[in-house]
């Protein structure tokens, strides 16, 4: 295993087992006797390293994974097999020295008092985590600055709004000062400037903290605004670890494209005998597929990664005067479902 790494994880592996109910006559009382086990395979010799001040995007769809594997990160589960090194540090063997490293965030599940004010909260977090009401104060000024946490100060947590809370609760997560954060889906259920304010602030922590970020969302926004590296598991194996753009490339979808034209066009195709969807080749590139066809406009695709945007419009403008241009990217959300 490398040294710069900040989170190492070598071929983990976790099985639930699950006990199966028996049927047939006398079942209840031959299941006090045996059971009968099944086991389901939750994350299968995943392998991966961070390193410090990585945003890494963490997705799948449910049940792929996720959260055994952050469970695992942070020693609240035991792997079946493999190993997680956390600054070098095994979370299992060692759990409170790696909890002092790390925050954790679960969207939908407070780790703060429910009856208490945030305040009191922070108070308790501190002495759990040995933090002097000095390095407490001066903590709580940095992240009142990027927070604003005097808003709700003294309003015990239950009476929050969903956005106040996630602010909360990031506040919480930061209190001990860990390098690691884990967040799970802590933009759920916001709304859009909830979630633009969050963002932000995640991004100045990561950037200008020097926080190392691993981030579970379903929200493929965060994930193209945030992180500069995506790994993808589903059914318990990773099957993609690279950049958003690289991901993008490898998946091609096309960009479709509406061309308006000044006044009459000749397309490169006789429309009364051709069917459409209808491939022209571009160069020895690959193809632009005209797909529908009006009087005044075209509306076509093709894939950027074989044919640049002046290839393009190079051979738009042989089928006439070209007016205006409207180019609709394929949606990281599109991609990402093409691989679930
Ligand atoms: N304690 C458990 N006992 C048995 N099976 C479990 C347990 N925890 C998780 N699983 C199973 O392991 C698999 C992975 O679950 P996990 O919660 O890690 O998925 P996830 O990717 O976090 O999903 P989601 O996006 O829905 O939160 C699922 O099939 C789930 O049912």
């Amino acid at each position: 295993m490398s040294t710069e790494a900040i989170i190492e994880v070598h071929e983990l592996h976790k099985d639930f087992k699950l006990s199966v109910a028996k049927t047939g006559a006398f079942s209840g009382i031959r299941t006090l006797f045996s059971r009968d086990y099944r086991i389901r395979q939750a994350v299968h010799n995943i392998s991966f390293s961070i390193q410090p001040g990585e945003f890494i995007g963490y997705i799948g769809p449910n049940g792929a994974g996720k959260s055994t594997t952050i469970k695992m990160l942070s020693g609240i589960l035991h792997p079946t097999s493999g190993e997680v090194r956390i600054q070098g540090t095994s979370p299992g063997q060692h759990r409170r020295q790696v909890a002092a490293q790390l925050g954790v965030v679960f969207g939908q599940r407070s780790q703060l008092w429910w009856d208490l004010p945030v305040q009191d909260s922070y108070d308790i977090l501190a002495q759990m985590y040995s933090v002097t009401p000095q390095q407490l104060r001066q903590r709580i000024g940095t992240l009142n600055d990027l927070l604003g946490l005097e808003e709700f100060w003294k309003t015990p947590v239950r009476k929050l709004s969903l956005g106040q809370r996630m602010r909360a609760d990031v506040a919480a997560s930061l209190i001990h000062d860990p390098d690691i954060l884990f967040l799970d889906e802590p933009t759920i259920g916001l709304d859009i400037a909830a979630k633009r304010s969050i963002r932000v602030l995640l991004r100045s922590l990561n950037q200008e903290m020097g926080k190392t970020i691993l981030l579970t969302t379903h929200d493929m926004d965060d994930i193209e605004q945030l992180c500069n590296r995506v790994m993808v598991i589903n059914q318990g194996e990773l099957t993609y670890d690279g950049t958003v753009q690289q991901l993008r490339e490898r998946i091609g979808l096309p960009t479709l494209v509406r061309v308006i034209f000044q006044g009459p066009f000749q397309l490169p195709i006789n429309l009364s005998t051709t069917l459409l969807p209808f491939d022209i080749p571009v160069k020895d590139l690959g193809f632009i597929r005209i797909l529908e066809v009006d009087d005044r406009s075209v509306l076509v695709e093709a894939n950027r990664q074989e044919i640049k945007a002046m290839d393009m419009l190079r051979e738009l403008s042989t089928w006439g005067e070209v007016d205006d241009i409207h180019m609709n990217e394929p949606l990281f959300e599109d991609i990402i479902h093409t691989i679930y």
